[in-house]
């Protein structure tokens, strides 16, 4: 999957207000993108319009140049959707279910699955409808992992996972995707993704209000803390012991973005538009 182009979008659910307006944005291959926003904004449903699960009501979603909602099969071998919500059938076992996945996605890896599933340990022979919640969204993970699919969309993969899973979740997903691959993680949980997106894209009703690259948004700003915050910060969270905060860099680089006071600073219009490795930065 080259690239997701979604262009001048409204979407709205029957005999409701618009969700998305207008809306533009554009995924690149090789990222695993975080896709934030509160309770309501909109990501699940954006997840389901890039999954063709849905129609725009106007305007397109393009996968590599495909309306994605035509759901052709080709499109379909490169797309793997794990919603939020997942309906496990109750009479097949682990590895009866992955097979299922083997036979619809050409490329699955067999050799990948085994090892996914023993490092979540999960055993081929266990009934499905005996997992918990987390032992089935774990399984997904591992299915979905090893279809090579090239559009990977998880829509609140880490619910439900203990602390140990989260970690192994972090490092699967990295140590697992492709150049060729494009990840979408929404979440809200936003330690969940630390360390593991490139791109970050936070919604608000409906709205992009920022996408960008983690390593852009380390070189435009300084995510710090101190006794008191420089007066020319754009966002401050005081503390008792002192403050953090983000400033506009001057040329110094602080390490990796703080991307939960990240996160408040978009919600308070402190920070908005677009950030882009390969662009100049356009504040909006
Ligand atoms: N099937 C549906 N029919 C009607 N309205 C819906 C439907 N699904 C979602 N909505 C509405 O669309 C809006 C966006 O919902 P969506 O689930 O996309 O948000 P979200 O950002 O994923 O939220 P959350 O973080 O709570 O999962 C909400 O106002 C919700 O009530």
């Amino acid at each position: 999957m080259e690239k997701v182009v979604i262009e001048k979008m409204d979407f709205s659910y029957p005999k409701k207000a618009l969700l998305f307006e207008g809306l533009d944005l554009e995924l690149s291959r090789g990222k695993v993108v975080g896709l934030l926003g509160k309770n309501g904004a909109g990501k699940s449903t954006l997840m389901r319009l890039m999954a063709g699960l849905l129609k725009p009501t106007k305007g397109v979603v393009l996968c590599d140049g495909e309306m994605a909602f035509d759901r052709e099969p080709h499109f379909l071998d490169q797309l793997m959707f794990i919603p939020e919500q997942i309906a496990l059938p109750d009479h097949l076992k682990v590895g009866e279910y992955a097979k299922v996945y083997r036979d619809f996605y050409l490329g699955f890896d067999e050799i990948r699955i085994q090892h996914l599933l023993s490092d979540f340990q999960l055993g081929l022979k266990e009934r499905v409808s005996n997992l918990s919640y987390g032992q089935q969204k774990k399984l997904q993970i591992a299915i979905g992992l090893s279809t090579r699919a090239k559009l990977i969309l998880l829509d609140e993969p880490t619910n439900g996972l203990d602390i140990p899973s989260k970690t192994a979740f972090r490092k699967l997903i990295s140590a697992n995707i492709q150049e060729d691959q494009l990840v979408v993680i929404s979440t809200h949980q936003i330690k969940d993704i630390d360390h593991l997106i490139d791109q970050v894209v936070i919604l608000e009703e409906g709205k992009i209000k920022l996408q960008a690259d983690l390593d852009a948004l380390e070189e435009a700003f300084v995510f710090g803390q101190g006794a008191v915050a420089p007066l020319d910060a754009i966002y401050t969270e005081t503390h008792l012991l002192g403050a953090r905060y983000i400033a506009k860099s001057q040329g110094e680089s602080e390490g990796s973005p703080d991307l939960e006071m990240l996160f408040q600073a978009v919600m308070e219009g402190r920070i908005q538009g677009q950030y882009l490795s390969t662009s100049n930065p356009v504040m909006q």
